[in-house]
């Protein structure tokens, strides 16, 4: 899926790669719905056959060979189509998923899941009939049913001109109705998708919504979402429905009208009692090809509506296509990071970040301190190429973010975000999933040095111990203490680290601390800290405040110099001061 191409041209083009197996699947329904004509041909010569006295044989086993025939072709197209549609659908998912993996961080922060989840699902689904069926039943319906009529025509031009009429008006019904019945699906496909989003919102606060006894609330929203859903579906039920019936009426209305006008035309002499029959049967095989193309459009109406949420996934800003999985490289020497001019705002009108600019060298512990909200975590989001400044330079290794290939930066960069996310699986899983190669032992080594070596023991099965969705097993330490490790296992040569002890008791804060010291001495460290012992002994703080660069220096120099950061020194005296550098 491509630009701002038309919807139904975007089906198409999936289509494209499978045109051998559409027209071999084609051509087969076409032969299958081609032998069902026989059956009147059949017919005729039957009764002709009656009323001349004439053997039965050989017309009843044309017809049951014709009937067998037409079975084995149209199971061949049915079975070939609907391969067809999987592969579609296959494609699209493995492309849809590879667009949502690869949107810009600056997207998903305005995107719903739950939404996204059921674009991948639902929407993609609704397409496998249009691409199995809907392209193919329409052509081959229409083939047919020109076919049918101009069987009709060889029979009695006046009869045909009644069928003409009677389709004719179901067809206006049907231009109508079809509009309506494409809006319906689209408003439908919105609705599942707001649904798929509550429900997805409330299972990813699960525990929150236990504990603030918000069940019923939730299951409100979910009920009002699945009854928008529901009142759309209705809607298109009730406009097929509609459509339905038009197409029934038209074919017994024109059945009578042609029954009526037929009988007496036999009664003139102008039409044979046979023909008469044939054409009636003929009518008959009419209203299926009529029927398959009906289908086939509201199937297609369906399939544009799914089509234009998927290009809606598809026009959201991603990163470069085609990135390598972010291995750890081979180079673990430090970095020296730069800000010049930095202004950044998640909104450009509204910046977080004002004309930042600050160096820190390659090499040593560098902490962020500030007030909640001054942007601490919006500097580290800029470092990783999260989001882009609006204005400035962000730079590592003397090199602005914007050249470095995405893959290479993110490779040089160990994170620990606030959060501390960890993923369901192993532990095992977990510590290797930024270094996949990393041996037990090369695990092992790196909890040592982080000494965090505590975790495997208080975990029942070591490294095999399986956490569950989102580590929801492990306790907030632990999993801090997980992210770290995964982070240290890709021997980053920047290491950011977003609060990383704010679970941690004392002992293993400490222990970390010490860890993260040392690890200071061969990679540069980033720390974002509001407790003071993790800063007291940093190589440099810088102070932020509400995103501008307040003031530079070491714990000793800045309590002596700077009003806002002796105020925040102050609130965590516990081990203000113990050990400062300088
Ligand atoms: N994804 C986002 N979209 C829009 N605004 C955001 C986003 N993330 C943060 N902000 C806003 O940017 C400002 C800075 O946020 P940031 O997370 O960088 O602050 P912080 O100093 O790390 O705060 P804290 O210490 O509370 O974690 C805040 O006003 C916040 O509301």
């Amino acid at each position: 899926m491509t630009g701002n191409k038309a919807p139904w041209r975007h089906l198409l083009a999936h289509l494209r790669p499978h045109w051998r197996t559409v027209l071999a699947g084609g051509v087969l329904g076409l032969l299958g719905g081609a032998s069902g004509l026989v059956l009147p041909l059949a017919a005729k010569v039957v009764v002709d056959s009656l009323l001349g006295k004439r053997a039965l044989l050989g017309p009843v086993l044309l017809l049951a060979g014709a009937a067998i025939v037409g079975a084995v072709l149209t199971a061949g197209s049915r079975y070939l189509l609907e391969r067809t549609g999987e592969n579609v659908v296959r494609r699209i998912r493995d492309q849809l998923s590879g667009w949502i993996l690869s949107l810009k961080v600056g997207a998903m922060d305005r995107l719903q899941p739950g939404d996204l989840m059921s674009r991948l699902t639902s929407d993609v689904t609704l397409l496998r009939s249009v691409t199995a069926n809907a392209v193919v039943n329409a052509v081959t319906g229409l083939v047919m049913g020109v076919g049918a009529i101009a069987l009709l025509a060889s029979t009695d031009l006046v009869l045909v001109g009644v069928t003409a009429g009677v389709l004719l008006l179901s067809c206006l019904v049907f231009a109508a109705t079809m509009p309506r019945i494409a809006a319906a699906n689209q408003r439908m496909q919105v609705a599942i998708g707001r649904l798929a989003a509550v429900t997805e919102r409330a299972l990813g606060a699960f525990r929150t919504v236990k504990a603030n006894g918000t069940e019923r609330r939730e299951l409100t929203r979910a009920v009002d979402a699945s009854a928008e859903a529901w009142r759309h579906g209705l809607r298109v039920a009730g406009l097929q429905a509609v459509v339905g019936v038009a197409g029934t009426l038209s074919t017994q209305v024109t059945f009578i009208a042609v029954l009526g006008i037929g009988a007496a035309r036999v009664g003139a002499g102008a039409l044979t009692l046979s023909s008469l029959i044939a054409f009636l049967l003929c009518l008959t095989y009419l209203s299926g090809p009529i029927g398959q193309v009906v289908s086939s459009v509201a199937q297609w109406q369906a399939g544009l509506a799914a089509v234009r949420r998927l290009t809606e996934v598809e026009a959201m800003p991603r990163e470069p296509a085609g990135r390598d999985d972010v291995a750890p490289g081979a180079d673990h020497r430090p970095v020296a990071v730069a800000f010049t001019g930095v202004t950044f705002g998640y909104l450009p009108e509204t910046p977080v970040l004002h004309d930042v600019t600050v160096q820190v060298p390659a090499g040593g512990m560098t902490a962020i301190v500030g007030p909640s909200g001054s942007g601490k975590s919006t500097f580290f989001a800029l470092l990783q190429r999260f989001y882009e400044a609006q204005r400035g330079h962000v730079s590592v290794e003397g090199r602005d973010v914007r050249q470095w290939p995405l893959d290479e930066l993110r490779a040089a960069i160990g994170y620990v975000e606030q959060d501390a996310p960890v993923l369901a699986g192993t532990l095992r899983d977990n510590l290797r999933y930024g270094a996949p190669a990393a041996t037990d032992e090369q695990i092992r080594a790196v909890l040592r040095r982080a000494r965090l070596t505590t975790l495997l023991d208080q975990l029942p099965d070591g490294l095999d111990t399986v956490v569950g969705h989102r580590g929801t097993t492990l306790s907030g330490g632990q999993r801090q203490r997980v992210a770290i490790a995964r982070a240290l296992l890709r021997r980053p040569r920047l290491l950011l680290l977003d609060e990383i002890t704010s679970q941690l008791d004392a002992t293993n804060e400490a222990a970390l601390r010490e860890a993260i010291e040392d690890i200071a001495a061969g990679t540069t460290v980033i720390v974002v800290a509001h407790r003071l012992s993790t800063v007291v002994n940093s190589d440099r703080i810088v102070v932020l405040d509400a995103g501008r660069i307040r003031a530079v220096g070491t714990h000793r120099g800045l309590v002596e110099s700077d009003e806002l950061y002796r105020e925040l020194a102050a609130g965590q005296l516990i081990t203000a001061g113990k050990g400062a550098r300088s």
